[in-house]
This record gives structure tokens, sequence and C-alpha cells, in this order.
């Protein structure tokens, strides 16, 4: 069976799932793509023999679209999952789920009302094979239990448009969800310090932040949120358990030794750090739809989770103060403990 999808947003990473479903992943077919900016949308939908929908509503409600990709701005996001739920439509929505947590938890509620699971995220680290190999780890007892966690999330440069709430909302989101599955444990407080901001880059911009999150089992994270660190993009994770610790592996390279050197090359954006997870995120989904059974991925849930815990940063880091994380229990609808 064929999953016919329906993309709502022909951005950066709109065009780029589109790519991924009609090159990689077997078993999907792009039929419809909608975006506020009516030529995108033609181009993108003409690349893969798609047609253009007026809006979210019109491609949610057609007939030749079985699940839906929301890729458009976040604060748009809510509006567009709400719909496909009242539709009854499976849909991936890239992350954030919602900026507010009340946003967050209408789609909770919307998607226990109809009773079955039809939310994933788009938190594509937990695809990603150095994290799920850790998981594994961690899982075994091989370490003993978890301690402390130690991330870096460094970015090369970012534009000026990127401000200080950022560094939590739109980058340490992905740690605050892929470090809430590796533990099986969840965030309750968060806490930022900065150091002197770099001087490469935009005045209004605190940069690093480090980031200091608590869980429920009282194992210690510590976060240092780069994102103009110039060199290169890099993402470092490294678990301290009571017997041992388990590192995240740098992306595969070659090492070259040349004039009295020896070097790597250090990978520079997100998109070829993890584009096998990305792919297998959506093999995954697709092939999760084409069975019939519910998405195993990042839940309606999580993406509550991590809207709460990345808005108590951004409060923690405008405050100064430690923010408990005012997060509501966890309906049994979702299974699990984090
Ligand atoms: N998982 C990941 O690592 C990443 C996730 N993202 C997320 O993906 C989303 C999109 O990001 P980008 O592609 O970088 O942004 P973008 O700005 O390149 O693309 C967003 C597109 O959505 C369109 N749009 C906005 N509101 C719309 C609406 N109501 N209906 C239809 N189209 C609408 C815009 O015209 C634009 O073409 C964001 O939520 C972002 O956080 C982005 C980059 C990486
Ligand atoms: O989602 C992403 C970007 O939006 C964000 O700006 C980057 O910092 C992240 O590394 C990337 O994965």
């Amino acid at each position: 069976m064929t999953v016919r999808v329906g993309v709502i947003g022909a951005g950066w990473i709109g065009r780029d799932h589109i790519r991924r479903l009609t090159e990689i992943v077997t078993g999907a077919q792009v039929t419809a793509v909608t975006d506020i900016d009516a030529a995108r949308a033609e181009v993108a939908a003409a690349r893969v023999g798609a047609r253009v929908c007026a809006d979210g509503g019109e491609l949610i409600a057609a007939n030749d679209v079985d699940a839906v990709v929301v890729t458009s701005w976040g604060p748009t996001h809510a509006e567009h999952v709400l719909t496909a739920i009242a539709a009854g439509k499976p849909v991936f929505c890239e992350k954030p789920l919602a900026t507010t947590a009340e946003d967050c938890l209408r789609i909770v509620e919307a998607e226990m009302t109809h009773g079955r699971r039809l939310v994933q995220v788009g938190f594509m680290r937990r695809y990603d094979q150095g994290y799920r190999q850790m998981k594994q780890v961690i899982d075994s007892g091989r370490i003993g239990e978890p301690l402390v966690v130690h991330c870096a999330h460094r970015n090369p440069t970012v534009p000026e448009s990127y401000h200080s709430d950022m560094a939590a909302l739109d980058s340490a989101v992905h740690e605050i969800d892929v470090l809430r599955w590796l533990l099986d444990d969840e965030i309750v407080s968060a806490q930022v310090v900065t150091p002197r901001s770099t001087s490469k880059r935009f005045a209004h911009l605190k940069d690093p932040q480090i980031m200091l999150f608590e869980t429920a089992k009282g194992v210690r994270i510590d976060l240092e949120m780069f994102v103009n660190c110039q060199y290169g993009y890099d993402i470092q994770c490294e678990t301290v358990g009571e017997e041992g610790l388990v590192r995240l592996p740098d992306p595969a390279a070659v090492g070259v030794r040349t004039a009295g050197q020896h070097s790597t090359v250090v990978l520079t954006d997100w998109v070829g750090r993890f584009v096998d997870a990305f792919d297998t995120e959506f093999r995954e989904w697709i092939a999760n739809l084409a069975a019939g059974v519910e998405p195993t991925g990042p839940s309606a849930w999580d993406g509550y989770a991590a809207t709460v815990i990345s808005n108590a940063t951004v409060e923690a880091r405008q405050s100064g103060r430690i923010v408990a994380t005012d997060m509501k229990p966890r309906p049994a609808f979702y299974g699990g403990t984090a």
C-alpha cells in the first residue's frame, strides 16, 4: 500500500522531507503541497508531480491525502495538527509540536478523545544510530544507574534573526527530548548560567549558554549550547553511570595524516549530521502507517513535555532562577515514564 502524504510548509525542511519521501522512503508518495507562499508551493509540488492546495485545511480534507506532514512555522503547528486529528488523519509535525503548553495539551486531549495515536513529533535524534546505541548500553545496565550527563550542542553560526530564547526553544529542545528518552526519566527543573558572550557574533545574543537540568531520579545534566562556535556543527553527549560511561560517537570520518598533521573533517550543519536519522525517522513512520499500526516515534505527550521544559529553560535564563517544570501527570494513554 502506498501512503499518500500532504505537506504543509514548503520551506527548508519541508522541501527536504518531500525529497526524502519521494526518493528515499519506499511506500510513500507526496500528493499535495501547500504554503502561504504559493510560488514556493508550486515549485515544490511540480518537482514531485504533486498538486497544490490553497491552505492547510483544504490539504488535510483532501481525498488523496492519507497522512499529513507539518513543516510550517512553529506558531502555526497547533492549528494544523488539531485539524488533522479532527479529520482522523495521522500527522507528522516538525518540532515544536506547539509553542505553548496550553496548545500542546489541547492536542493531547484531542488525540486521547480520538482514542488512538495519530501524532508523531519530529525529534529525529531518537533515530540516530549513535544515540540508539547509547540507549541500548544504558538500558542493558552495563554502566549502572546514570548519574550525570555532559552535553554540547554547537552550531557554527546562526542568522541575526536568531535570539537568545531560541537557544532553548529551537536548539536545546533536541537534547531535552533525546535525554528524556535516553534516560527514561523526566526533567523536573532547569537553570541557565551565561559565561561572557562570544564577540564573534551579534551583540543581542547570549551565546554560549550553559543549561543545567535535573531529572525526577536525580540525574544532573549540563548542556553547553553554543550557536556561533565558528568551527563546525558538533553534538556531544556523555552519560556517566555508577559503573562506567557511554559516549555518543562522532560521525565516521577518515583520518588524514599529511604535512606533520593528523586531521579529520568536522561537519558544518545539522542536515549532514542527522541525514540518516531523518531518513530512518520517515522510513519507520511510513512503515507503521502502511502496516496500520500506531506511530512509535515521539508522541504528542513528548511534544508537550519538550515545550514545557524549553519554556521553563527560557524563564530560567531570563529570571536567573532555577525553574521547576510545571508538568501535568502523564496520562496512561501515552504509556512509559518519560
Ligand atoms: N528537526 C530538525 O532538526 C529541524 C526542524 N525544523 C522545524 O521545521 C519547521 C520549519 O522550519 P524551516 O523549514 O527551517 O522554516 P522555513 O521558514 O524555511 O519554512 C517554513 C515554510 O512554512 C510556510 N508557512 C508558514 N506558515 C504556513 C501555514 N500556516 N501554512 C502553510 N505554509 C506556511 C512558510 O511560507 C515557509 O515556506 C520549524 O518548526 C522548525 O523548528 C527546522 C529545521 C531543523
Ligand atoms: O532543529 C535545528 C535547528 O532549528 C536549530 O537551530 C539547530 O540548533 C539544531 O541543531 C537543528 O537540529
